[in-house]
């Protein structure tokens, strides 16, 4: 017998529409103490695509990429907007799913990474009377399929700049900054977001200098998140010589909302203003070798669920 009947995509969800993007920006930070005025600013980034994320049209291209590697019906469902994990849940239930193996599009172990979406999962089975049972396929920042496509798509977005500027340019990795009271309690034993991604950063730049950087901070200013700010680093490189750079968005699998902005017109604004070369690394996206690193998880001997303890819920802010 199949060890799974079904593969369900976990994901963070986007606005598909103008007036959906207040109520999505709500869900994401409900109890996380977010000012206001940072909301307004993000809603912007949102309105001027206008109201439509990039993410979830990349949630039913990654789907499309795995439907002739995947011998399973495929489930999708998000965390933060439609198509809501609990309706998937529901749908699951009527057809006749009993036991799903879920790939999240998020690759690395932290709160936000990980234990929200397994909370998430847990919570949208509670609310549906005979849900499948769902089984979280492992981490895979360091998977050769994840690596490969993340060299691949380094070694392009260096080929995009001018040819005297290749040699010496620096590899600046970037990731979705976190407060670092979650960066401390991340994994079994603390620190792993940090770690995990110094293991994929070093596997992608092979032996071309590089640096791990943060982006798209958010939180209450008085919180400490993880530093140093893409932007500053750009700006610091900037006067220490360097004079051309690739961005490589190792923390996503996707092009979405805070690759395109905040990479792809704050930072490279920056890099503008410095007159600095920049490029940036597309994500994994649909990179033929992660849509086949997909199957092999799927084939894997079946993971071990996380430690019950492991990636511990920041405490809730008014
Ligand atoms: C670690 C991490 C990932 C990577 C792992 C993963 O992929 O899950 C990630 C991904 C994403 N974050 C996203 C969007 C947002 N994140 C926010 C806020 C926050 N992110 C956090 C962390 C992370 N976030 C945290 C600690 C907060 C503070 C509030 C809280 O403690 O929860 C906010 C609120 C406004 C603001 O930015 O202030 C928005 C809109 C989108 C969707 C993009 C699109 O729409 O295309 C994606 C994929
Ligand atoms: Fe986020």
């Amino acid at each position: 017998m199949a060890r799974y009947d079904a593969l369900l995509i976990v994901s963070f969800g986007g606005p598909e529409k103008p007036e959906d993007v207040m109520p999505f920006l709500e869900n994401v930070v409900r109890g996380r103490g977010v000012p206001r005025e940072r909301l307004l600013e993000v809603e912007a980034h949102y309105q001027g695509l206008g109201g439509v994320s990039p993410i979830n049209q990349q949630c039913r291209d990654l789907i499309e990429a795995l439907r002739p590697e995947v011998d399973l019906p495929i489930y999708w469902g998000n965390r933060n907007w439609q198509p809501f994990l609990r309706d998937t849940m529901r749908e699951m239930a009527a057809d006749g799913v009993t036991r799903a193996a879920a790939f999240i599009t998020a690759a690395y172990s932290s709160y936000s990474s990980c234990r929200q979406y397994l909370d998430d999962i847990a919570r949208a089975r509670a609310e549906v009377p005979g849900a499948p049972e769902i089984v979280r396929l492992r981490h895979y920042y360091d998977h050769p399929g994840f690596i490969a496509a993340m060299t691949d798509h380094t070694r392009e977005a260096l080929a995009r700049l001018p040819e005297e500027h290749r040699d010496g340019a620096r590899l600046v990795f970037t990731a979705h900054s976190i407060p670092t009271s979650m960066a401390a309690s991340a994994g079994p034993s603390g620190g792993a977001y940090e770690a995990q991604l110094r293991t994929a950063a070093g596997l992608v730049a092979g032996d071309r200098p590089w640096d791990l950087v943060w982006q798209s901070r958010s939180g209450p200013p008085q919180v400490p998140w993880l530093e140093p700010d893409v932007c500053d680093h750009l700006t610091a490189l900037h006067a220490a010589g360097t004079r051309a750079a690739v961005l490589v968005p190792i923390g996503f699998v996707s092009d979405h909302m805070e690759v395109v902005y905040d990479l792809d017109t704050e930072a490279a604004g920056v890099a503008r203003d410095l007159g600095m070369h920049l490029t940036r690394a597309a994500t994994a996206g649909t990179h033929p070798r992660f849509v086949s690193m997909v199957g092999e998880l799927l084939d894997e001997p079946e993971p071990e669920p996380c430690p019950a303890l492991c990636c511990p819920a920041p405490r809730p802010r008014p």
